[in-house]
């Protein structure tokens, strides 16, 4: 799991990591580390024009240091300070002796220049930064935006808030991002995930001293930990008997797509309750069908519920008899506008519950997400006593407690119908399977996200492909065992 930390935590560790190591130490190690990738990205250093944006704090320092020691293996390199009278003094002195170039940060020439580079490092703002750009300081990001030039976020993107991704205005749009000592929560989720680009970790020596993590990144190698094959002594029953109620007679699509998306991510058995039975049954042959209520289902480990399903009188009949198990239920669509009404049908619940909201879908229980879409979702989770899995670019799950996953897959191809009812069958597989509701949530949206991945390989998908290249997505994930970063740019 990859820790993310918000920048108190990151300030807390460095106090006795500074105290620990020589005046400007933990800077060079930051810029070495920053220089380095920049190197990889550039392939040949000598004779490239290299932009450095620098804004007053430690942020242009590092900014500064890595373009020093870029101009030392011949790169063209210019700083361009965005207060000439509040640069870093170390870092400027160390650009200047490598032989790099000085420019004030107003006016056009400064616009020209990062346009017509070959990398952009930006420098503006770290984790120190409050707000959004000032003028010029936007005015530079959309020129490195309109240009050529790989764009390089040192730290985070300036203009985005480190903690949440959310971003005031302007913010600088970054293909690379270069962070120090730990991923910040804001790199990952919300707007903040697209300004960062493909994120690098640089190694500064934080880790003693920071205190645990509440919010993670599943990897593939997580993920394939919670999927143990079935052993020799597993039957259909031991690997986890799922029951879906969705779907209608008139619209039996979300049945059959949940009822496969389940089937799929764990085939032990899946069992079907509800007015689309006959659609689900030619559908999936594999499945036990009955179009009566949950209780005529026979057993199973867990429900999913709500996917086009209704809002009437019969489908909240159906809803409270299926919360009033046990059991865990995955509360989605349909059941989550009836539940938006009657929120005590899930506080208290002794089973776990976990609700599978979309924007809309979670503004119904009083409050839109925003832009602070971790924050949104550990609320709701606390208030309700549930997991609340919200759904996005990238997906958030919280749980009661506050522990808070971060999806790391997927693709803008999944925005299309239907791929919410699949992520609900695989959900619901997976709580069937024993794994902790918060787990299970994370652990769907990841596979989710990779077989929407491998579906979108040749262009658009639909919810169906989803399905069908389920048992690919659990395979593949099982093969790679290496923590992967960066996976916020798939
Ligand atoms: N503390 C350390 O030892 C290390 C810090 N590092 C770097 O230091 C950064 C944090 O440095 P700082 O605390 O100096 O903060 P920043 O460099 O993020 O910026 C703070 C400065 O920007 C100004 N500012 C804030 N918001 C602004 C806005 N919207 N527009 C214009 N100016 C604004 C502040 O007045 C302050 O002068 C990290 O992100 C990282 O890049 C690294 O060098 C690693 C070591
Ligand atoms: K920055």
């Amino acid at each position: 799991m990859i820790g993310l930390h918000t920048a108190a935590e990151v300030r807390s560790a460095e106090e006795p990591l500074l105290a620990a190591t020589p005046p400007g130490a933990l800077m060079q190690r930051a810029a070495a580390g920053l220089a380095s990738v920049c190197v990889r990205l550039l392939g040949r250093v000598y004779g490239r024009r290299v932009a450095l944006l620098v804004g007053t704090g430690n942020n242009g320092g590092d900014a500064l240091l890595a373009g020093a020691r870029l101009a030392g293996r011949g790169a063209r390199v210019t700083a361009v300070l965005l207060d000439p009278g509040r640069a870093h003094p170390d870092g400027l002195a160390a650009l200047r002796r490598a032989g790099g170039r000085v420019v004030a940060g107003n006016g056009r020439s400064a616009a020209t220049l990062v346009s017509r580079a070959d990398l952009v490092l930006d420098g503006i703002l770290g984790i120190g930064g409050r707000g959004g750009l000032r003028r010029d300081a936007a005015d530079l990001a959309a020129a490195a935006a309109d240009g050529t030039a790989v764009t390089v976020a040192v730290d985070v993107p300036s203009g985005i808030d480190a903690d949440t991704g959310a971003v005031d205005g302007v913010a600088f749009p970054a293909m690379h991002t270069v962070t120090f000592g730990v991923v910040k929560v804001g790199l990952v989720v919300g707007e903040g995930r697209s300004h960062a680009g493909t994120v690098h970790l640089v190694d500064i020596g934080l880790g003693p001293h920071l205190p645990s993590a509440t919010a993670f990144q599943l990897t593939d190698a997580d993920v394939a930990a919670g999927l143990s094959p079935p052993s020799g002594d597993d039957d259909k029953y031991s690997q986890g008997v799922v029951g879906v109620v969705a779907g209608s007679a008139t619209y039996p699509g979300a049945g059959v797509l949940c009822t496969g998306a389940a089937l799929r991510t764990r085939p032990g058995l899946v069992r079907y309750a509800g007015t689309a039975a006959d659609g689900v049954r030619a559908a999936w042959p594999e499945a036990v069908v009955t179009d009566g209520r949950p209780a005529d289902a026979g057993r199973v480990q867990s429900w999913v519920v709500g996917p086009g399903m209704g809002t009437g009188d019969d489908a909240r009949s159906v809803l409270a008899e299926v919360l009033a198990t046990d059991l865990p239920v995955l509360v989605d669509a349909d059941a989550l506008t009836l539940l938006a009404a009657e929120p005590d049908l899930v506080r208290g619940r002794e089973g776990a519950t976990v609700l599978t909201p979309h924007d809309r879908e979670f503004a119904r229980f009083g409050t839109e997400p925003g832009q602070d879409r971790v924050g949104a979702a550990r609320r709701l989770a606390a208030d309700l006593g549930c997991v609340v899995l919200l759904k996005g670019e990238a997906t958030v799950v919280a749980d009661a407690d506050g522990t808070a996953f971060v999806n790391a897959t997927g693709t803008p191809w999944l925005a299309t119908a239907g791929t919410g009812d699949v992520l609900s069958g695989i959900v619901g597989a997976l709580l069937a399977a024993g794994l902790p509701a918060a787990e299970a949530a994370a652990a769907g949206a990841h596979l989710h996200g990779r077989s929407g991945q491998l579906a979108a390989q040749h262009g658009p998908l639909l919810a169906g492909d989803l399905v069908r290249r389920l048992p690919e997505a659990v395979g593949r994930v099982r093969g790679l065992g290496a923590p992967r970063l960066g996976d916020s740019a798939a």
